[in-house]
């Protein structure tokens, strides 16, 4: 038998990862397991590779007595169950700092993007309708307030490039953040009453599912603009598509969605929404990082144990 760490992969990596991993590793990849070979495998299983979209309950984990480490290509947790990880002294690594500024630089592109309008300005520009007259009038950025709810890294590299524009910044998060010269709002409706734009930042999960509800869009108001680089599960989506279909917000950029990869056709229709593919990590530049970190952490946890 193969006598090096068996190591089954959970998500969708960089190729040079995979094999990096398989080179050092016994690596499996769940997507070509059947359910049997699986079964036969589970007991060896000492480390999980994933992503931050993968999904891992209590009783996928239960099926891997022996797992020790679940290293997430990525920042977010919200699909793992702590707990019962916890409960088993599972280590759970991430990757985070090295994706940071380009999720910020995608939360401020989407914010642009939708304030002024450059999706549908590119098709007015690339389809001969400039022939008939001016694109209509935009909104600006530039000295606008803008919200950010949860300012922990990404956050902070958020309200930093939002300086840049000279925009006003305030923020929620459950405690103030020492040592930062933005407004702390004790909640996230009075937060989208104060501002222009709204930003999601904070980690998705069961602690802040349909946070940014009908309640907090009808607060940011008809000229206002919500922008999540985040989690779907964050904002209620049907209250997100009714309050774009009544004018009850101004417009949206959504780099993640509830059923992603699925789109709702509803918001898809939406000519006042700007919608990427859960990219605001995916520069060639981070996601090389982000696997260095997942080889990294995977080798750390076993050298103190091989
Ligand atoms: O870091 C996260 O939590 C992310 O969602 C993204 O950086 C990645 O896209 C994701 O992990 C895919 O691999």
């Amino acid at each position: 038998g193969d006598a090096r760490p068996a190591v089954l992969i959970v998500a969708r990596l960089p190729k040079a990862l995979e094999e990096r991993l398989g080179s050092h590793y016994e690596c499996h990849t769940r997507d070509g397991l059947s359910e049997a070979a699986l079964e036969q495998l589970s007991p060896r299983i000492r480390a999980v590779v994933a992503s931050g979209s993968s999904r891992l309950p209590r009783e996928l984990l239960a099926r891997f007595p022996a797992l020790e480490l679940i290293a997430v290509f990525g920042v977010g947790v919200d699909g793992i169950d702590a707990e019962a990880a916890r409960e088993r002294g599972i280590r759970v690594t991430t990757t985070p700092d090295v994706l940071t500024a380009d999720v910020a630089d995608l939360a401020m592109t989407l914010m642009l993007a939708v304030a002024r309008d450059v999706v549908r300005a590119d098709a007015f520009a690339r389809g001969g309708a400039w022939k008939q007259g001016p694109f209509p009038l935009s909104t600006r950025v530039s000295g606008a307030r803008l919200g950010i709810v949860g300012l922990g890294r990404i956050g902070l590299a958020i309200a930093r490039r939002a300086e840049g524009f000279d925009m006003t910044i305030a923020y929620h998060s459950r405690s103030v953040r020492d040592g930062v010269p933005y407004r702390h709002v004790a909640d996230v409706k009075t937060l989208a009453s104060q501002v222009d734009f709204l930003v999601l930042a904070l980690p998705g999960g069961a602690g802040t599912r349909g946070l940014v509800d009908a309640q907090v869009l009808d607060a940011l108001g008809p000229c206002g603009f919500l922008i999540n680089i985040a989690r779907g599960s964050i904002v209620d989506e049907a209250a997100l598509i009714r309050a774009l279909q009544e004018g009850r917000i101004a417009g949206a950029g959504l780099d993640v969605f509830e059923h992603e990869p699925d789109i709702s056709p509803a918001l898809s229709a939406r000519g006042n929404v700007v919608l990427t593919p859960h990219v605001a990590s995916a520069t060639g530049a981070t996601r090389a990082a982000m696997a260095d970190q997942v080889f990294d952490s995977v080798r750390d946890h076993f050298s103190s144990k091989f």
